[in-house]
């Protein structure tokens, strides 16, 4: 076999390989998930990108089926759900949310670490799938800290704060449990969580950046 064959036979067989893994992040409310993901995204744009949950809720002005999300009718919903189609749902304000696994397997399929932010209903949910995922459990440095930044945060009225804090108490007891997160983040020093975060991740965003180096030389 001729030497360059071999080589390109290797390539293909390392692209087909290669399927970045998902990353799941959960943690109470307030805790920095949003703040922690924009840096991910900000540092490697072409590496992480979110899935497309499907919801009941009808679609807001500007918003576009298949890009902000996947609209569908309730009795879709349920019988994607019978047919053990998503890995996760969840009821809010009367519609009926959930990440399907075809939407992750198609940001997977793109290349692309898909980043999943879940609550604790979601890890347990996930966790009982076949889904390779990794969990991490975003922790703030202590319940007062996380009071003040979600008070400071000014996206809440008093009682939707008071119910994240009840939230709060039960995430940050489930974030301990044994065998149920594979990394936890303390965010207290921002930078620091973050460079935290990154070490974890560092052999996924290596896989991923190698991957789509691959991707752009393969011949089309
Ligand atoms: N290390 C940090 N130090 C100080 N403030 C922080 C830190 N990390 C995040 N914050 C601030 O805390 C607030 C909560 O953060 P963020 O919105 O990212 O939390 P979240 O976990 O995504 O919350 P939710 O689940 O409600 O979306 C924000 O105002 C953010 O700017």
């Amino acid at each position: 076999m001729n030497i360059c064959f071999r080589i390109t036979i290797r390539t293909f067989a390392k692209i087909a390989s290669f399927k970045p893994r998902p990353i799941v992040f959960s943690g109470p409310s307030g805790s920095g998930k949003t703040t922690l993901i924009n840096k991910l995204f900000k540092e490697y744009p072409s590496i992480f990108a979110f899935s497309i949950s499907h919801t009941t809720r009808a679609p807001r002005a500007g918003e576009q089926d298949g890009r902000e999300y996947h609209f569908a009718p309730r009795n879709q919903i349920e019988k994607m759900i019978a047919n053990g189609e998503f890995l996760e749902t969840t009821e809010f304000s009367s519609n009926l949310y959930g990440t399907s696994k075809k939407a992750v397997e198609d940001v997977a399929k793109t290349g692309c670490i898909c980043v999943l932010d879940v609550d604790k209903e979601g890890v347990k949910s996930i966790r009982k799938t076949d889904l390779n995922a990794l969990f991490i459990h975003i922790s703030p440095p202590s319940y007062e800290i996380l009071e003040k930044r979600l008070r400071e945060r000014q996206t809440d009225n008093e009682n939707a704060i008071k119910y994240r804090l009840k939230e709060a108490k039960e995430s940050m007891k489930f974030g301990k449990e044994p065998g149920v997160y594979d990394h936890i983040v303390i965010n207290d020093k921002l930078d620091i969580a973050y460079s935290d975060l990154k070490t974890i991740l560092r052999q996924d965003i290596e896989g991923a950046l190698q991957q789509q180096k691959l991707n752009n030389k393969s011949p089309k």
